[in-house]
């Protein structure tokens, strides 16, 4: 198991990059810490394959270090690294059988045969793949295939990290759930370092401990999942994380917060004094759907007309029409609100963010 670092790191397939939009990945720092469980979050084409491959060492940085323990490992190929990574289709020996295709990795870094058998059984255990040890592995479902894929990922205890690609794509929505919280005891049980890439937040959520949202070739916030939620740092976060996302609205600056139509928002005045020093008109305010309160008229409220109702069992999603501004709501399903309505809004302060040229703005001290 190893510390990951990755410093004044940068990618670009480009020969010649003109640009930071010719990177795949812009350049960063960032450290996976020993043992930590994570997730590497979002949308198709940000990023995520290519910093999984710079990790493995099966990609080259074009630019800046990756270091394990300290060390540098730029030049050492995945199998110096001791990685190992499961990739989102099944790497399995179809003529073997499903022991043998967990006892590869360890017969390959020559361990005795006891300890092989012991440890083949022990991780066939938690994954459920006991009844199957002697079926070859062709005559497996692609389920299965995946299971053994994944086992032969976690037999090696003495690996540095495991590194997840989208594993679950092939695995039916069933059993996608409980590998998902199988990875999970696998991780609190042998304490290894595990980086999970996926575009879907509930698998990142129900994974890991923390999570890296990437966007455009960036890292664009690092957190707990509940941290993501609440603070979103950019307004990709807010977008992102959430169904449905953060309502994002266009503001301009007024005495004392800033507002859309005429309808002000004030400020807090350490977020004041932030704004003033920035010069940017691009100016966002965020609020989840959940944080937006229902209240009766008053002098804080905003009137809003209720242009749709969408129920969802357990929740109800609103969508209201505020000076030309669509907003959803979310509501428990007991309140009773009829399209054409008028409902007035109360958004409490503690949960309107502010974001300029998309990144949060945080009240300074
Ligand atoms: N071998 C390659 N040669 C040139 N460009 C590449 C190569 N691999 C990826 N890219 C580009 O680099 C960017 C990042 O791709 P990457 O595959 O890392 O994203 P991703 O987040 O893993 O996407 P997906 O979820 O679709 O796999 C994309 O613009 C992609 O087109």
């Amino acid at each position: 198991m190893a510390e990951i670092a990755l410093t004044a790191m940068a990618h670009s397939y480009e020969k010649e990059p003109a640009g930071p939009e010719d990177y795949a990945i812009r350049q960063l720092d960032h450290v996976w810490e020993k043992g930590g469980a994570y997730a590497l979050l979002g949308p198709s084409g940000c990023g995520k394959s290519t910093m999984l491959n710079i990790i493995s060492g099966l990609l080259a940085p074009s630019e800046g270090q990756v270091l394990f323990d300290g060390k540098p490992v730029n030049h050492l190929s995945p199998r110096e690294r001791n990685i190992a990574q499961v990739f989102q289709f099944p790497v399995v020996y179809d003529s073997m059988t499903v022991f043998d295709n967990l006892a590869f990795p360890l017969r390959n870094s020559g361990l005795p045969k006891a300890k092989i058998r012991e440890r083949v059984n022990e991780i066939a255990e938690v994954l459920e793949l006991e009844p199957l040890l002697h079926r070859k592995a062709r005559n497996l479902t692609a389920d299965e295939k995946q299971k053994v894929s994944m086992g032969r990922g976690l037999v090696r205890e003495d690996v540095s990290a495991i590194l997840f690609d989208e594993p679950l794509t092939v695995i039916d929505p069933q059993l996608k759930w409980k590998l998902r919280r199988k990875l999970k005891q696998i991780h609190e049980q042998f304490d290894i370092t595990m980086i999970y890439v996926t575009h879907d937040q509930l698998e990142a959520s129900t994974f890991a401990d923390r999570i890296a949202v990437m966007y455009e070739g960036r890292i664009v916030q690092f957190g707990t999942p509940t941290e993501l939620f609440e603070n979103p740092n950019h307004t990709f976060v807010g977008f992102f994380i959430g169904s449905p996302g953060m309502n994002l609205i266009d503001v301009t600056r007024c005495p004392g917060g800033v507002q859309f139509g005429n309808t002000r928002f004030p400020l807090s005045e350490g977020v004041m004094k932030r704004l003033a020093e920035t010069g940017s008109d691009n100016l966002r305010l965020g609020i989840r759907p959940e944080f937006i309160e229902l209240t009766e008229p008053n002098p804080d409220s905003c009137p809003a007309i209720v242009e749709d109702v969408e129920d969802l069992g357990t929740y109800q999603i609103l969508t209201a029409q505020l000076e030309g501004q669509g907003l959803k709501v979310r509501l428990s399903e007991d309140i009773q609100v009829e399209r054409k309505q008028v409902v007035h809004l109360h958004f409490p302060a503690r949960w309107l963010k502010l974001y300029v040229d998309e990144f949060l703005v945080e009240a300074s001290p």
